[in-house]
């Protein structure tokens, strides 16, 4: 058995970057640029009143009078300048012509036909510099697109984004007791569960899911699942990894031509995923106790993904709290909790469930963190420190 930072390494060994495409940006939420976006122009493209008022030459003293010579709105400039004495009227957004250093607030004067007097005055000259928020050439690297960054690149004039190519991952859920929601489970069957949350966790990551049809514990059908896959960039199996009689899905795989880089790892839960390389795709075998898969996504399934979209940091983020409790030795395998976060002083406080099988969905349900108690560790008291995951 090897440990999880090992068995980490070596699924992101797995990694393939993405090829690149082209997306207009309208499309590009959520998705991985490719490389750098560059400013078309600068932003503002020239000195930009931030306030409706009236744009001066001078301090604006108090009791200062200006004549009015003219207006500017947003997409309507001046075409004069401003000379001594003289003000124009100017709305948010609007050019600021040359021979204006200010832009009194329109709240601190008082207009008479076309004089307009200082009422109030103030130091703030109320004029966003040419380029203040971005020059021509600024560069924006490569992240994952969200809300804000859109907005950003539209303004840089960028119309469309070379973002990473949607990874396919093929989900496989394998097994003679599964059925699908909806139909009718026989006297010793369930509903297989785990391929849900798999799905919606790529999805969240910016893959796309390609759900496959349950495949049963044969060659034939395994091997017809499989060829379904066919075209996948992840391949990912569900049971039928551990060492019964019927867990086929390694020996096929083998027969297929897997190159394996790991089996087994020294996890609770989690021991019997399986990693390597299947016709051009990476595979991960992840183990059928739905806890156990769905911990095992978490922990490699989602990294690969965002390795292959250019993650620069794609390990899962290791977080600290204090322990809300006492807890026992751990064993030979690092054990990954089921827990509860609370408020605390300077850090949260975790608290793991009592129950920590497995199977058990609904603890995983009421579960926010997954609290990692170290291979090897030693019984820990409440108040000590402690690594979690944030699910
Ligand atoms: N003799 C041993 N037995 C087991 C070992 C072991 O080391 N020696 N490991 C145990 C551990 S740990 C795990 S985890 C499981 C993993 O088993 P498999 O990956 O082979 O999974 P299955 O046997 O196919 O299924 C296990 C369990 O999960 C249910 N299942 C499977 N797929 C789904 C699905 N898509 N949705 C919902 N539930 C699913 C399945 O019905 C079984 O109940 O092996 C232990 N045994
Ligand atoms: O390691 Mo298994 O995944 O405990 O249920």
């Amino acid at each position: 058995m090897i440990t999880v930072e090992d068995a980490l390494a070596r699924v992101l060994d797995l990694a393939t970057p993405m090829p690149a495409e082209t997306v207009a940006l309208a499309s590009a939420a959520g998705r991985w640029m490719a490389e750098p976006a560059t400013a078309r122009r600068d932003q503002p493209p020239f000195p930009a009143s931030a306030m409706d008022g009236y744009a001066v030459g001078d301090s604006a003293p108090l009791g200062q009078t200006y004549r009015v010579i003219g207006e500017a709105g947003a997409g309507h400039g001046f075409a004069g300048k401003i000379g001594p004495g003289e003000a124009l009227r100017i709305f948010t957004g609007a050019p600021v012509p040359p021979g204006a250093t200010r832009v009194i607030l329109q709240e601190n004067t008082r207009r008479e036909g076309d004089v307009v007097t200082v009422t109030e005055v103030s130091d703030n000259a109320n004029i966003r510099a040419r380029g203040d928020d971005f020059a021509l050439g600024a560069q924006v690297p490569p992240k994952r697109l969200g809300a804000n960054d859109l907005a950003l690149l539209a303004a840089m004039n960028v119309p469309q984004v070379a973002v990473r190519r949607r990874p396919v991952v093929a989900i496989l859920a394998t097994g003679d007791e599964l059925v699908m929601p909806g139909e009718d489970p026989g006297p010793d069957q369930i509903i297989a569960s785990n391929s849900f949350a798999i799905k919606a966790l790529v999805e969240a990551e910016g893959a796309e899911a390609r759900l496959l049809p349950i495949a049963r514990d044969t060659e034939a059908s395994l091997r017809a699942a499989f060829d379904l896959a066919e075209g996948a960039d992840v391949i990912v199996t569900i049971g039928g990894a551990s060492v019964g009689d019927h867990d086929v899905v390694a020996r096929l795989a083998e027969s297929m031509g897997l190159e394996r880089s790991f089996y087994k790892l020294a996890m609770r839960p989690g021991k019997p995923l399986m990693a390597g390389r299947l016709r051009g795709a990476a595979m991960l075998g992840l183990p059928g106790n739905p806890v156990s898969a769905i911990v095992c996504a978490h922990l490699f399934l989602l990294p690969l993904v965002r390795a292959m979209l250019g993650d620069p940091a794609p390990q899962p983020k290791v977080l600290q709290a204090v322990l809300g409790c006492d807890v026992a030795a751990t064993g030979p395998r690092t054990h990954y909790m089921r827990a509860r976060l609370s408020p605390g002083e300077s850090l949260p406080q975790i608290t793991p469930f009592g129950r920590q099988d497995s199977a058990l969905l609904t603890v995983l349900c009421a579960a926010d963190a997954l609290l990692i108690r170290p291979l090897g560790d030693g019984p820990r008291r409440a108040g000590e420190r402690a690594a979690y995951l944030a699910l």
